[in-house]
């Protein structure tokens, strides 16, 4: 049993990261300090290039910092685990596996040495139900749509039990019916697994919509944590009642008035 502290879940000590680049170092990120506690919902918010997916490969362990500590559940993060499971954008499925054998592979990765077939195929199935996709179990994913893609990426990822869940723009390519309604059901299985969540996006209404906590960054070079909204709505959401919420409304307008007045796109003039 670990000891470490539920509001320190995931704790980011004075990272740096920097890229070599051909024209020299490009300082990406500085200074961020960052906790998350376990369970809570947080995105990072930000203008084009200011270093959000940069800041989730750091947590991913996809890459390592310049500068500065990781932590999950107080062990450094020195790399990927099925701890800390990764949603893209892509989707990034094998596509000439079925939905199920897709799912599957990643439930094996983690569970087969543990586990009968019986409990694995269980598993990939409960995986695959939570997002509503069990009659889809058997298509491949040039038969499904973006949508669908995208819930077998997030099906895929629960199937771990991951102890953090990261998502880089899961709804980003989505249309925005599609989008809407993927983010209920996400509220919905977040609600259900009590899932700790890292997601970026560029969407103020989802950031508010989703997270106990909206990170802001500023722009880059050497982009850093400019503020942290908490976003204290009661749980659970809906979002047509909160259409019309003030409270709904305060924190948008918060999050608005961060990215398009106080980080306006300065245009560069030669
Ligand atoms: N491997 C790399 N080498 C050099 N520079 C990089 C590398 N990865 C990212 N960068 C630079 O670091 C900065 C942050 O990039 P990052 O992709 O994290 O931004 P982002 O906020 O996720 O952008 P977007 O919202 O457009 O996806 C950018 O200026 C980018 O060009």
């Amino acid at each position: 049993m670990s000891n470490s502290s539920p509001t320190k879940y995931i704790d980011i000590q004075h990272v740096e990261q920097t890229f070599k680049t051909k024209k020299g170092l490009f300082p990406a990120l500085k200074d961020i300090n960052l906790t998350v506690a376990k369970g809570e919902f947080v995105t990072l918010i930000g203008h084009s290039g200011c270093g959000k997916s940069t800041l989730l490969n750091l947590i991913a362990g996809l890459t390592t910092p310049s500068h500065g500590v990781l932590l999950c559940a107080d062990r450094e993060i020195a790399g990927p685990g099925p701890e800390r499971a990764v949603v893209f954008q892509n989707h990034s499925l094998l596509p000439w596996l079925t939905c199920f054998e897709n799912v599957y592979l990643a439930v094996e990765r983690v569970f087969a040495a543990t586990e009968s077939k019986a409990q694995l195929k269980a598993r990939t199935e409960s995986a695959l139900a939570l997002v509503g996709l069990t009659a889809a179990a058997q298509k491949r994913p040039g038969e499904i749509s973006g949508g669908m893609k995208q819930r077998v990426g997030i099906a895929r990822a629960l199937s771990m039990e991951p102890k953090v869940l990261l998502m880089d723009e899961p709804f980003g390519a989505l249309d925005a019916l599609t989008r809407a309604k993927l983010q209920d059901e996400l509220l919905e299985i977040v609600a259900a697994t009590q899932a700790t969540v890292v997601m970026v996006t560029h969407d103020v209404d989802e950031a508010v919509l989703l997270s106990d906590k909206i990170v802001m960054l500023t722009n880059g070079p050497a982009a850093t944590i400019g503020e942290v909204l908490t976003v204290e709505l009661p749980r659970p959401r809906k979002r047509v009642a909160l259409a019309d919420d003030a409270q709904y409304q305060q924190y948008r307008k918060a999050v608005i008035d961060f990215l398009y007045t106080r980080q306006a796109h300065v245009e560069k003039v030669a």
